[in-house]
């Protein structure tokens, strides 16, 4: 897949289908403490409210998970993606994988085996910027996503600073109802616009032989 784009914090259908006609590639479904908490139950109800939708692109959320919520959701909705920040249980990651999900881990660290590592700022979804910096290393197969404060009028810059395979939103595209089916398109344009052009300028200094 190119550049991803991930609008996470979706609690009802309409968010959903909005954030797929803003171009989403994946939607989070926050399972971890939040105000955006969804339970099981509703997390089931959001997927099934969208039968066509590739299960891979639905996002679980979770924060240092055990081995039975992880068995159960995997259980409930097989083929999901997970997100775990913090620790998993140990095997989470060949689970997520085994069922056709994607493997995405957030901390300070690539975490083994992972197919993503979301960098994100201290307190994930809180829409608080931080100082975007790209990783010094990151592990060979592993794409990169960013998130932290992100915006439409931010995007653009917290790309060209960290040059990341992805990105990821949730309060930047919020308004006082919830998810703002205007500002998840301009966000998405937006990411798009920026990740396409470095794209661009790498071809070009390749082609340059510079
Ligand atoms: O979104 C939450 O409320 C949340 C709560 C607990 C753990 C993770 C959570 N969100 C994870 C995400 O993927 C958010 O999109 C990411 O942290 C960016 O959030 P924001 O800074 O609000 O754009």
């Amino acid at each position: 897949m190119g550049f991803a784009v991930k609008i996470c914090g979706i609690t009802r259908p309409a968010e959903a289908r909005d954030a797929l006609a803003a171009g989403a590639d994946y939607l989070g479904l926050v399972l971890a403490p939040s105000r955006r908490q969804v339970s099981l139950d509703q997390a089931q109800a959001l997927v099934d409210a969208l039968p066509g939708l590739e299960r891979s692109r639905w996002v679980a959320v979770l924060r240092d998970p055990d081995a039975s919520l992880v068995d159960a959701l995997l259980g409930a909705l097989p083929g999901i993606s997970l997100q775990v920040h913090g620790r998993g249980p140990q095997g989470w990651v060949d689970a997520v994988r085994a069922g056709g999900g994607r493997a995405i881990y957030s901390g300070p660290h690539p975490h083994p085996g992972a197919e993503v590592w979301l960098i994100d700022g201290k307190v994930p979804g809180s829409g608080q910027a931080w100082d975007w910096r790209r990783p010094e290393r990151i592990p060979a197969g592993q794409s990169l996503w960013l998130a932290g404060g992100l915006r439409v009028e931010t995007v653009a810059a917290a790309v060209a600073a960290v040059r990341p395979d992805g990105v990821d939103v949730s309060t930047g595209v919020e308004g006082p109802a919830g998810k703002d089916p205007v500002l998840m398109a301009a966000f998405v344009a937006a990411a798009r616009a920026a990740a396409a052009g470095l794209a661009k300028a790498a071809r070009d200094v390749r082609e340059l032989g510079i």
